[in-house]
């Protein structure tokens, strides 16, 4: 049986959270993934397949590389998965990595 969720029940971030679903331009960023290169692509397919599998599928993925290298980049079109009504919490270290995030927020805050 599904329950309907009452929002003021939920803790403020998912609140926020849950309103940046509903933001259109978040919806481009699954648009672009045909952007991808190749090793982008495959951490995009295991990521997007655990996601889907979440039942089955219980994994923290650890992504790593020199900079510049485009681990960024992947991040905003994962969180493109907000258009599809998913929960993304978006979280970096620093304000100024948080900025690079579509809707990041420091971890502490
Ligand atoms: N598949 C791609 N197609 C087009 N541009 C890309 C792609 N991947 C990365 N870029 C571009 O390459 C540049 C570096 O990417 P990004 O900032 O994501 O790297 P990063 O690994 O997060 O770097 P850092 O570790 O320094 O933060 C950015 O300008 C980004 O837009």
């Amino acid at each position: 049986m599904t329950r309907i969720r009452n929002l003021d029940e939920e803790p403020r971030v998912i609140q926020d959270e849950l309103e940046l679903c509903l933001d259109v331009w978040l919806e481009d960023e699954l648009h672009n993934v045909y952007l991808l290169y190749a090793e982008q692509m495959g951490i995009f397919e295991a990521v997007m397949e655990c996601i889907d599998n979440h039942k089955v599928c219980t994994r923290v993925f650890f992504i790593d590389g020199p900079g510049d290298t485009g681990k960024t980049f992947l991040y905003n079109i994962l969180l493109g998965n907000r258009s599809m009504g998913k929960i993304n919490l978006a979280m970096a270290s620093s304000g100024i990595a948080a900025l690079f995030l579509d809707g990041g927020r420091i971890v502490h805050s």
